[in-house]
């Protein structure tokens, strides 16, 4: 993905303060830190570029360290997208608000609760990475997604079983998109969802 250098320059300090607060609330597998340019960023990035969201509410559902959310706030930062990054711990919840002021980014804010605890966000887009198996995920979105609204997840190899289960109990639209990043991995759109 092309950005301009003030993006560019918020990607970098965003690493700088993920590596930094990551020895004390563990945001990321350390495991992964050398790599956390393509593993994390990169990867979420991908959703950014398919979903392409020109305006409206994107929320993101157990941010974690930000990802996607971020990764979309920081990408989407000159476009009229508002970002809202649900997430239940407190200390990561802070680590969130820290970057949204150190990086300048008046249109992401943090919500600190549980998913199913606060009422329908009723968002035009929702996303989620490394959440929970999709069964459970369907009714996070079906609490928090807009009747026209799209979901956009990044799911692991397992993506094809967990969408089947998924379909004994829900009804939706599915588009999956190849990861590149990880192999057998897939982001996938999800719409007009209901329940059988
Ligand atoms: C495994 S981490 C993944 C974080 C991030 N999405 C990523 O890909 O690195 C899951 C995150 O979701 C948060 N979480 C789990 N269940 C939640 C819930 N019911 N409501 C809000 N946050 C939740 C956890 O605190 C944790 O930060």
């Amino acid at each position: 993905m092309n950005v301009s250098r003030e993006t560019a320059e918020r990607f970098t300090l965003y690493e700088t303060l993920l590596r930094r607060w990551n020895p004390k609330i563990n945001l990321v597998s350390p495991a992964t830190l050398p790599d956390l340019r393509t593993r994390h960023i990169d990867d979420c990035l991908q959703l950014v570029r398919l979903a392409d969201p020109q305006g409206g509410e994107w929320v993101d559902l157990g941010s974690g360290g930000g990802l996607p959310g971020l990764v979309v706030a920081i990408a989407c930062a000159d476009r009229p997208v508002t970002v809202k990054l649900v997430e239940s711990d407190q200390r990561k919840a802070a680590f969130l608000r820290t970057v949204i002021r150190e990086l300048d980014l008046p249109r992401a804010s943090v919500l600190c609760a549980r998913i199913e605890g606060i009422k329908s966000l009723n968002a035009a887009y929702v996303s989620a990475r490394a959440l929970a198996p999709l069964p459970r995920l369907m009714a996070y979105l079906d609490h928090h997604l807009a009747a026209d609204g799209q979901a956009w997840l990044l799911k692991g190899a397992q993506w094809q079983s967990e969408v089947e289960e998924a379909r004994r109990h829900w009804k939706f639209d599915l588009f999956s998109y190849p990861s590149e990043t990880q192999h057998g991995a897939a982001i996938l759109r999800i719409s007009r969802l209901s329940h059988e």
